[in-house]
């Protein structure tokens, strides 16, 4: 029996559970906010992780292995890896290329290190199942001697995710995984799209960070790099500016005033004309990648919903199924709106591609990660 301890550390939040592998049962789950600030949980991720072991008492003792989760692991690492002092500087390296999430998981890595030092710790990439992309999906078309200097390409995020939910596929379907073409629409605050073939990422809507693609909560996901350019000279705004502005003031709550889905819903339900509107363009830019990885992959068995909105909104599933029936893809709205939680087809029997939800579960394919790899 095997017990990891499942770490996602943010720059103002460390989110753990204990996970009992074999069973796949969380033991405790918990989450320590507001990191630093007056009032907070903790003074920093040191002082985090110790109120942590605390709250998990006698519990603490039973921890056979730490597993991190790490946004960025460049090209570096395409698999997880057990922690060393060469594996931190490693994703200290690549920590510019994710300014937002590497130094909180760094900051996390290091004090779960010294909490709990008796325990090996492994660290699980969200870049590493696209590392299979093949190199004319992750290159970008600008000056390779620029590109290659400064680690420019696109890297893909929700990694973990996406093979999760893969896997949760095929046992759905019946079907070895290694005969699938699935594309993953991985829905949440953060969203992203893969298209994998046997397995295996092909490519994804995310890239050098996870500000590519999908329009999310706050993020715009795909513009014309020209904005930024455009901005600057116009508006004055300054390279900080921007940052901010696209990555936390964009996205649905840039177009509709609200962060949150369910808001934006029941918004547009009522009436809000740029509620709709956002909607509108949020399922547009899904489309458009549903269509482009259909001619990537070259055949479809099944799209996948997952992720908060993914798995909790037969409405906004419809809103980008309804109008994709020329590609053979239809929701039964029974199937669609009867409330149920774990993995399950929503499109009617038949030809076709089929439509499915699979609930994805980062830390628990954290914890399977770490186990296989501390055996
Ligand atoms: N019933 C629902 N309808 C629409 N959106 C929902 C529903 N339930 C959850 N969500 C949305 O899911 C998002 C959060 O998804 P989640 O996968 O938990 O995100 P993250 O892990 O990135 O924080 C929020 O925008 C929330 O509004
Ligand atoms: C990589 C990423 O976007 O993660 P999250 O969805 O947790 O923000
Ligand atoms: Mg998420």
């Amino acid at each position: 029996m095997m017990r990891v301890f499942v770490v996602n550390s943010g720059s103002s939040s460390i989110k753990y559970q204990l996970i009992d592998v074999d069973s796949a049962e969380v033991v405790l789950a918990g989450l320590l906010e507001r990191l630093g600030e007056d009032g907070g949980d903790a003074a920093d991720h040191e002082h985090g992780m110790r109120v942590v072991l605390d709250r998990l008492g006698d519990e603490a003792a039973s921890i056979d292995a730490v597993g991190h989760r790490v946004v960025h692991g460049g090209s570096a690492f395409t698999e997880p890896v057990l922690v060393s002092d060469d594996v931190v500087a490693g994703i200290e390296a690549v920590s510019e290329l994710a300014p937002l999430h590497n130094p909180a998981n760094l900051a996390g890595i290091r004090a779960a290190r010294t909490v709990l030092h008796a325990v090996p710790h492994v660290a699980v990439f969200d870049t590493a199942f696209h590392q299979s992309m093949p190199a004319e999906a992750y290159t970008y078309a600008i000056d390779r001697a620029v590109a290659e200097r400064h680690g420019v390409r696109k890297y893909g995020f929700h990694g973990t995710s996406h093979e999760f939910v893969a896997r949760g596929a095929a046992d759905l379907l019946g079907r070895p995984l290694d005969e699938l073409t699935l594309i993953v629409l991985h829905l949440g605050n953060g969203a992203s799209v893969a298209a994998i073939d046997s397995g295996r990422s092909i490519d994804t809507s995310m890239g050098l960070t996870p500000l590519q693609g999908l329009v999310m909560g706050t993020r715009s996901g795909d513009l014309d790099p020209a904005v930024l350019v455009h901005l600057h000279r116009v508006a004055g705004l300054s390279v900080d500016e921007l940052d901010t502005l696209l990555n936390t003031r964009s996205g649905i709550l840039g177009l509709t005033g609200h962060g949150d889905m369910r808001d934006v819903t029941d918004a547009a339900a009522g009436g809000d004309a740029l509620a709709e509107a956002g909607l509108a363009v949020w399922a547009h830019r899904i489309r458009h990648y549903i269509g482009a990885y259909l001619a990537q992959l070259g055949g479809l068995d099944a799209v996948v919903f997952t992720a908060g909105v993914g798995e909790n909104s037969p409405a906004l599933r419809a809103r980008v199924i309804d109008r994709l029936g020329h590609l053979g893809l239809h929701v039964d709205p029974f199937l669609n709106e009867r409330a149920a939680r774990g993995p399950r087809i929503i499109s009617p029997a038949g030809e076709g591609p089929a439509v499915l939800v699979v609930p994805t579960n980062e830390e628990l394919a954290i914890a399977r990660a770490t186990a296989a790899l501390v055996g």
